[in-house]
């Protein structure tokens, strides 16, 4: 499903600022900090993802750190769902379970606690940006792994042209943006 819903007044691509000379060369890097300044740009985008999944029975929220945890933390909250930290390596002082992946530039490894999720847990995956899929798509094996049901995939942004969607819909998980940019 490929849904963009967005608050009748409050224009998201606007609050977010591009900035063409970030550090990641060849990457034009859609900030959100901006849009998370801006107080009604921010609540529009966390109720909107809570209400686009609210019928899917969630019972957790997985955010991905780190701006994952700002979005995927306030959306939990409007869900009145626990919250489930996907975290970079190092970072969890439980016993993980761990994956690695392809960014961009280099890569990465990501972790979750092995006892995260309850059986039957039903996990909603939350993310800022979704660009080559490489993050959700180790996240998605994470929660997998740790014996959740992935309910779907909620992003503020998704860079279209990049192969994440099609990468996400290749594990079978439902994906939704809020905002979509085009990129070559
Ligand atoms: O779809 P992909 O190509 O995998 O890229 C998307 C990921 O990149 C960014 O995170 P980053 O790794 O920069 O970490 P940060 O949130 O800690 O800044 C973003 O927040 C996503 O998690
Ligand atoms: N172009 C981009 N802007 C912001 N975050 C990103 N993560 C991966 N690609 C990105």
């Amino acid at each position: 499903m490929r849904t963009h819903r967005r608050d009748a007044t409050v224009d998201l691509k606007a609050a977010i600022r591009a900035i063409p000379d970030h550090p990641k060369p060849g990457i034009i890097f859609r900030d959100l900090t901006t849009l998370m300044g801006n107080p009604e740009a921010f609540r529009a985008t966390c109720q909107a993802l809570a209400d686009a999944h609210q019928d899917r029975g969630v019972t957790h929220v997985a955010g991905i750190e780190a701006r994952g945890f700002i979005f995927g933390a306030a959306v939990a909250d409007r869900m009145q769902t626990a919250f489930v930290p996907v975290r970079k390596a190092g970072k969890l002082p439980h016993k993980t379970i761990t994956k690695s992946y392809a960014l961009e530039y280099g890569e990465d490894t990501l972790e979750i606690h092995e006892d995260a999720l309850p059986e039957g847990a039903r996990v909603l995956l939350i993310d800022d940006l979704l660009a080559t899929g490489g993050t959700a798509a180790a996240s998605v094996e994470l929660i997998r792994a740790a014996g959740g049901e992935v309910a779907g995939a909620g992003f503020v942004v998704e860079l279209v042209g990049l192969p994440g969607r099609s990468r996400l819909e290749g594990l079978g998980v439902e994906t939704l943006a809020l905002t979509s940019f085009e990129e070559d």
